[in-house]
């Protein structure tokens, strides 16, 4: 259970610093820009969640709050009755994360390699990480690409192993932030495809995207920021009329 209560996040502010070294910009007066104001969300093992908003509306901030990436100005963040700032190992163990451009992101050059590092990092006996290293790749179909370098795969099969890199942490929530950015159709059906198999075998799935085609139709909660708060929480079946006032961009109906 990740438990988000009064969450606010301000980037900046008179001491120049927003915890991650950026400079920040202005919005409320003395410099600081309140990215998250009062969110309060309780997101339970196993659920598929998407969360939408239009681009600056919070997401990303406040996913990056799951696992520590960034501390609470004010208010807390729980995962599994822990606070995230108590326990980062914890957290990160427990919330697997995917960012945007998963490129940027990979540690080696090779798919196994790269799957292997979050684990190693745990401290795990060799044969541990080895058998989580071939239960993630399997779970995202690319069992014995192991040997192959990441710079030579597509943009889809990058975001299978970014997302593989997560799940061999073991992780109760996978947390993506636009995994389909850049991807084609058949990437993008490909990657909901193994997202919807992994829910389907228990893991939390946290989806920030502002393009609802396709995913509403598998999720069991529409969460919807604007600036910052907020705006809409309900299961998407009963959120269709809501989303016509709000800035994202609705799943396309035949
Ligand atoms: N490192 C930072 N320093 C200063 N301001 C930031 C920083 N990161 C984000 N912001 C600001 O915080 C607000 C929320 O940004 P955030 O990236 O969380 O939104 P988002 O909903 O994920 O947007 P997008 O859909 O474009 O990725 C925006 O106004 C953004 O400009």
């Amino acid at each position: 259970m990740i438990e988000v209560s009064c969450l606010t996040h301000r980037y900046g502010g008179s001491d120049g610093s927003d915890g991650n070294g950026v400079s920040g910009s202005d919005g409320d007066g003395d410099g600081a820009a309140t990215a998250l104001r009062d969110v309060s969300l309780r997101i339970p093992d196993g659920e598929f969640l998407v969360l939408a908003g239009a681009n600056g509306s919070g997401k990303s901030t406040l996913v990056r709050h799951f696992n520590g990436l960034l501390s609470p100005d004010e208010g807390t963040v729980v995962v599994d009755g822990t606070p995230v700032g108590d326990d980062l190992v914890a957290a990160r163990t427990r919330v697997g994360m995917v960012f945007q451009e998963p490129r940027d992101c990979f540690v080696a050059a090779t798919v196994a390699r790269d799957v292997a590092f979050g684990p190693e990092n745990l401290g795990l006996s060799r044969e541990e990480i080895d058998r989580r290293v071939a239960r993630a790749l399997a779970a995202v179909n690319l069992a014995g690409r192991g040997d192959e370098r990441i710079d030579r795969l597509s943009g889809g099969e990058q975001e299978r192993v970014a997302i593989a890199g997560a799940l061999a942490m073991d992780p109760d929530h996978l947390v993506l932030d636009e995994p389909f950015a850049g991807l084609d159709e058949p990437a993008r059906e490909s990657v909901l495809a193994h997202l919807l198999d992994l829910q389907e075998g228990g893991t939390g799935i946290v989806l920030v995207t502002h393009d609802l085609r396709d995913v509403l139709d598998h999720a069991d909660r529409l969460v919807v920021l604007a600036d910052g708060e907020v705006a809409l929480d309900a299961p998407p079946a009963s959120a269709a009329d809501a989303l016509d006032d709000l800035p994202i961009r609705r799943p396309e109906r035949c």
